[in-house]
């Protein structure tokens, strides 16, 4: 299939984002990003799904819980403008790709974007694994009981995810709750996060 990944949308597209982080502040790391994707100009947040805490799937064995969420979007970025940005973001929080599947501060994944499809190694569309992962799948199940992924129902994929047993609601703790996990350390230090900007965004169109 070879979808035009830079092509700008004629009006506004939703796409279905998924977010996780298992270093540093992971709820105020998803919490700044969201609001940083809604700061684009040719971004609007439409839905957002509550916080997971997940068992970690694939990689080092030994690193810490995730925290995930999903959010929808509506856009007139172009798919790669729309990748651009959600790399921008993760930048902003510092993400360094070391191990795959590794410990990170913030992954942004897009699981969708409109009905597009796409085998492109750079940006493959629907997302190629997140019918089969519950730290996707429940959350978006939670925003949008009656979505579809590749034709089939996202609750219903959910319910059979292999990982299904590793996501549970995340309840945000007390200040004073003495099992208040403390934030996963960072391996160096990092200055605080940057701006967001429009520089990187391929396919930036005016506003429709
Ligand atoms: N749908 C997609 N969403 C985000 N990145 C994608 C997508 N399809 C392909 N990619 C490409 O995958 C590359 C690696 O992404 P990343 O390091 O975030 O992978 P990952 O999140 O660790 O693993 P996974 O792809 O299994 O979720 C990116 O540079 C990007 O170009
Ligand atoms: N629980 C959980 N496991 C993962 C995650 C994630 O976000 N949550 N992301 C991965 C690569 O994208 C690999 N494994």
């Amino acid at each position: 299939m070879s979808a035009d990944l830079s092509a700008v949308p004629a009006g506004p597209v939703t796409a279905v984002l998924a977010l996780g982080s298992n270093l540093g502040s992971s709820p105020q790391i998803l919490t700044d990003a969201v609001a940083q994707l809604a700061a684009h100009e040719l971004v609007q947040v439409t839905a957002e799904s509550p916080l997971v805490v997940t068992a970690p799937v694939g990689g080092p064995p030994d690193q810490p819980e995730y925290l995930n969420q999903v959010i929808e979007v509506r856009t007139t970025l172009s798919p790669l403008g729309l990748l651009g940005l959600a790399h921008q973001v993760e930048q902003a929080h510092h993400r360094e790709r070391i191990v795959r599947w590794g410990p990170r501060t913030l992954d942004i994944d897009i699981i969708t974007f409109g009905s597009l499809s796409s085998d492109d190694e750079e940006l493959t569309l629907p997302h190629p694994r997140a019918a089969e992962r519950a730290f996707v799948l429940t959350p978006w199940s939670w925003m949008d009981p009656g979505a579809f992924i590749g034709g089939r129902s996202v609750f219903e994929l959910a319910d059979a995810a292999a990982d299904r047993g590793g996501v549970r609601p995340y309840r945000a703790p007390a200040p004073s709750d003495p099992a208040a996990p403390e934030a996963h350390p960072v391996p160096e230090a990092h200055p605080a996060p940057s701006g967001i900007t429009d520089a990187g965004a391929a396919g930036k169109a005016a506003q429709s």
